[in-house]
């Protein structure tokens, strides 16, 4: 084999109270990630947001990703997400990477192996390798993230509506936003919601899952950097929305529905925004199976 293109899709980390430990994979949207080999470490980027995508290896997730692997090669990035939205376009080329080389060179690594390897790469975007994104890009479904470890759950059948309010927030500055230290009780809680949201996933159980997306303390420290948020999430909530969270650093916001409730969630979730001046642009999409080669 000497080129290989895997499809790297978005991801919507933290679903609220699992910080840098729970994500999500969404079908779309994705990136498209090239590689072959070459006598030298090389990146070009194509598409959505490519302006703001570093070609130096050194800035980015990709080239890090490659440079940790040991491999020179040709990367191409034809990006489909849009940077600093909260949908994981960090990760996507990392994870895509680190499939791509595996098969590639045929280096023999699991997908729950190539987490922490591709999470390293996200050193160049949030300047910590934060898992939550990688993990769910490569692996699809719910997946759980600690100490190098990764593992992944099915999801029930549910619809996913992503609205991107026409702002930017980066990753690093959303971070900043998260105080060093949170109170004992409010630990308590988060470790709670994320581990009834855990439980919601092994029992095929949405209501519960959507009950546990709330009041996380991403959400409480996050969204005033979101105008309109809790119009917003109010006005899915109303149209049957199981709930609705911050995707991400955001300021992208997700809700998880029933799939025939989707469309009128999608425009419920825009005219709020609207409401308040904002535009944006959503998608209706599902649950995504994780990166693979196209
Ligand atoms: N391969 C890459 N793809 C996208 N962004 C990258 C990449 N490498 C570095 N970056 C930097 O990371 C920023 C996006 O990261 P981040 O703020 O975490 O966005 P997101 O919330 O979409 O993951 C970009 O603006 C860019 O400066
Ligand atoms: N746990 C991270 C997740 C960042 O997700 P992104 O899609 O905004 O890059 C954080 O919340 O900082």
């Amino acid at each position: 084999m000497d080129r290989i293109r895997v499809k790297a899709s978005a991801t919507s980390a933290n679903l609220g109270a699992g910080f840098d430990v729970l994500g999500l994979a969404l079908d779309e949207p994705y990136d498209v990630i090239e590689v072959e080999p070459a006598d030298r470490l090389a990146i070009k980027v194509i598409g959505v947001g490519s302006e703001s995508i570093p070609l130096d290896p050194e800035r980015n997730t990709a080239g890090l990703v490659a440079k940790e692997m040991g491999r020179d090669v040709l990367i191409t990035i034809y990006s489909g997400i849009r940077p600093a939205s909260g949908l994981g376009s960090s990760a996507a080329p990392a994870a895509g990477v680190a499939f791509a080389i595996n098969e590639l060179f045929s280096l023999g690594y699991t997908r729950e192996e190539l987490v922490p390897i591709a999470a390293r790469g996200e050193v160049a975007a949030a300047g910590v390798a934060h898992a939550d994104n990688v993990g769910p890009c490569l692996l699809g479904g719910l997946t759980i993230v600690c100490g190098g470890q990764a593992e992944s759950l099915e999801m029930p059948e549910v619809g996913v509506v992503a609205i991107m309010p026409d702002v930017k927030v980066s990753t690093r500055v959303a971070r900043e936003a998260l105080p060093a230290c949170i109170p004992l009780r409010e630990m308590v809680q988060n470790v709670g919601k994320a581990c009834m949201l855990v439980a919601g996933a092994a029992k095929k159980d949405p209501y519960l899952i959507g009950r546990s997306l709330a009041d996380s303390f991403n959400e409480k420290y996050r969204s005033p950097l979101i105008k309109g948020y809790e119009g917003v999430k109010a006005g899915a909530m109303r149209e049957g929305a199981y709930g609705v969270a911050i995707s991400g650093s955001g300021p992208t916001m997700i809700a998880l529905c029933p799939r025939d409730r989707a469309k009128a969630i999608e425009k419920a979730m825009r005219d709020e925004f609207l409401s308040y001046g904002i535009s944006c642009e959503s998608f209706v999409t599902r649950v995504g199976r994780g990166v693979k080669i196209i």
